[in-house]
């Protein structure tokens, strides 16, 4: 049975950056960007405070950079960096569906975007506008699955939703082995005991220390997010 009224005030959605790609070759989809305004401008809609993150998978990581012999820090400056472009789109696409948004980054970059200041955050999300949280932790050897966690813990969420490419968290990867087992809960220990890879283990560890609840669900999945909210319970809920 799912709510008509919000369960969640404030969260701290995380989107794919990797599925940002969509359809095309290389990049940003401009279809997915449109899709997220619409669902993103359903929540802001019924009052929802919306922090979000997104990953620089479309387009640099610095593990795959470092692969292909680049000095690992450099790659992962430059994955961050991913993070602001995607950010920025983001933006883009939320103002042209009205949708007051703001982006901070880690990163200082004057001209370009706000550098990450907590109680501005906390003021811009009091007052319903979308803030971006930009350029990760602003360090290496992080993910953005981290600095979502992170930041949602800096600005009191009350939630972090990881939109992804697959619906839930399964036994082993669900791209990798079509006979994978979806649990619709687990624990923190039970994902860092399994070493579940569909988030990394450090943000996992940061979400239990600070009891912060994270669902995992499909960001292609229309009506999910918004279900998901009114206390649906569409993927799998780590807590
Ligand atoms: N046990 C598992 N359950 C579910 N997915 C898993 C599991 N193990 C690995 N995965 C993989 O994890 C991926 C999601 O994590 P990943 O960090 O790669 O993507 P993302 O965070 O959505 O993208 P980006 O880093 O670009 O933001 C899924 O696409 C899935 O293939
Ligand atoms: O705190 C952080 C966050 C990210 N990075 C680098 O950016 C890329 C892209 O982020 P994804 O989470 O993989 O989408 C990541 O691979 C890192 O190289 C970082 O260094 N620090």
């Amino acid at each position: 049975m799912v709510a008509k009224e919000k369960v969640y005030k404030r969260i701290l959605l995380k989107l794919s950056g990797e599925a940002l790609t969509g359809q095309e070759a290389f990049g940003i989809d401009p279809r997915v960007l449109d899709h997220l305004a619409l669902e993103i401008g359903q929540l802001v809609g019924i009052g929802v405070q919306i922090g979000l993150v997104v990953g620089g998978g479309n387009l640099f990581r610095g593990a795959a950079l470092q692969t292909a012999g680049l000095d690992r820090v450099t790659g992962d400056h430059m994955g961050m960096l991913a993070t602001v472009m995607n950010a920025l789109a983001l933006r883009d696409a939320l103002e042209r569906s009205n949708i007051a948004t703001q982006v901070m980054s880690s990163i200082p970059m004057s001209g370009v975007v706000d550098h990450y200041d907590r109680r501005k955050a906390i003021r811009a999300l009091s007052n319903g506008d979308v803030v971006i949280f930009s350029a990760g932790t602003g360090n290496p050897f992080f993910t953005t699955d981290s600095s979502a966690c992170l930041r949602g813990i800096e600005v009191d969420a009350d939630v972090v939703l990881k939109a992804t490419k697959v619906d839930g968290v399964y036994d082993t990867d669900p791209m990798k082995n079509p006979e994978a087992i979806k649990f619709d809960q687990l624990t923190y220990d039970e994902v860092l005991d399994k070493k579940l890879e569909v988030m990394d283990l450090t943000a996992i560890c940061l979400c239990r220390d600070h009891d912060m609840p994270v669902r995992v669900f499909d960001m292609a999945e229309r009506g999910a997010l918004l279900s998901i909210v009114r206390g649906g319970t569409e993927g799998t809920l780590i807590q």
